[in-house]
């Protein structure tokens, strides 16, 4: 546990333990950045080392048996890590109504909202969150989620969602989990796997988590940040942001960032860290961090899709079938989403608990 001062112990105390969040701060009416959420210089963002003009793919993947579409997705995969893709067949008002939720919960009065609070939710599927792990964190990242385990098909888990977000969530989930099913696919042949069956499916995207993310607007977004930079842990990550921006992506020099622009109705994609240990370092899992905005709320929506709590991945046989020396050893999932969750975000270093 960091050590505080006696003012950000209150705000940790109104945040984080009474269920209020950075939203119920910010409807509290602060005008400034409390220390808590201020980061030393060093690990703010600096907004001159963006790279204008390297822009991530966009891919359009209305023929997903187009051979050029599944290249461009493996490449991307490859040398990129994050694309986005356009005309994947969800439509635009199923992707608005997702976004619209997000809003509706988030605009709750507080004693509503944080019904759904971690550890008083009334089911295990829900929970309302804030910053990333804030018992672990010296600094809060200016962010809440409401954050969702899916399980396909099972109504009973939903029935204690909050109405005002359960049924565009459910509909959301259904109409991206073929989405995500043709992507594993293309993935996963790109690494000579033949076909996605039962075990198959049970290690690459049995257990997805979707989040509704709010990042209310910040009276001095420089100061903070959103998210810090970070590389997710699932197999692919399937995000749809708003028109406000602010997720930028480490460029390959290792030193600058790349935005990635909003587009209407397209979604972001991004390889995680078991895809990368998977492919034996063929695909990339790629930093990114989101920067606070000082004009408008911004909402999006990630679906971390992840593999089963007991299933057991390291580089494939398929990818090592011709003498490969794997760079990763084999892990549990939940041991590696624990450890995940057990420190504040840092860059690459979850994978260090793979690497042989
Ligand atoms: O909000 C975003 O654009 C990205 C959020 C993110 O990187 C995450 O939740 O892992
Ligand atoms: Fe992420």
């Amino acid at each position: 546990m960091p050590s505080r001062n006696p003012n950000s112990e209150k705000i940790i105390d109104f945040v984080v333990n009474q269920g209020n969040g950075i939203k119920g701060l910010v409807d509290a009416g602060i005008e400034s950045v409390p220390e808590l959420y201020i980061l030393p210089i060093e690990d703010r963002f600096d907004a001159s080392r963006v790279v204008p003009e390297e822009p991530i793919p966009v891919i359009d993947v209305s023929n997903w048996d187009d051979s050029k579409v599944i290249e461009s997705i493996c490449q991307a995969a490859s040398k990129w890590g994050f694309f986005q893709i356009i005309n994947h067949g969800i439509p635009l008002e199923v992707l608005n109504s997702v976004k619209e939720a997000a809003h509706r919960f988030f605009g709750l009065p507080n004693e509503e909202r944080k019904k759904y609070w971690t550890g008083n939710s009334p089911s295990d599927t829900v929970a309302l969150k804030t910053s990333f792990v804030p018992q672990a964190e010296a600094v809060l990242e200016w962010k809440d989620y409401l954050s969702f385990r899916y399980v396909p098909g099972d109504q009973e888990s939903s029935a204690l969602w909050p109405p005002v977000c359960k049924y565009q969530v459910v509909e959301y989930m259904k109409r991206a989990e073929p989405v995500i099913r043709k992507l594993l696919d293309v993935l996963l042949k790109g690494l000579k796997v033949k076909e996605i069956d039962k075990a198959r499916e049970y290690t690459s995207m049995a257990s997805p988590i979707v989040n509704l993310n709010y990042y209310p607007r910040c009276p001095k977004p420089d100061l903070t940040a959103g998210v810090l930079p970070h590389s997710d842990i699932s197999t692919i990550t399937v995000l749809l942001q708003d028109d406000n921006g602010g997720l930028y992506v480490r460029a390959s020099d290792d030193d600058s960032w790349i935005h990635v622009p909003p587009i209407d109705g397209a979604l972001v994609i991004n390889i995680g860290d078991i895809l990368q240990i998977m492919s034996n370092d063929r695909y990339k899992s790629i930093e990114h961090r989101v920067v606070a905005n000082g004009r408008k709320d911004r909402v999006s929506v990630p679906i971390f899709v992840n593999p089963g709590p007991d299933a057991v991945f390291g580089p494939l046989p398929e990818v090592l079938e011709s003498g490969e020396q794997p760079l990763y050893k084999e892990v549990i999932f939940s041991d590696y989403f624990k450890y995940f969750f057990s420190k504040k975000h840092d860059g690459k270093k979850t994978m260090d608990f793979a690497k042989i």
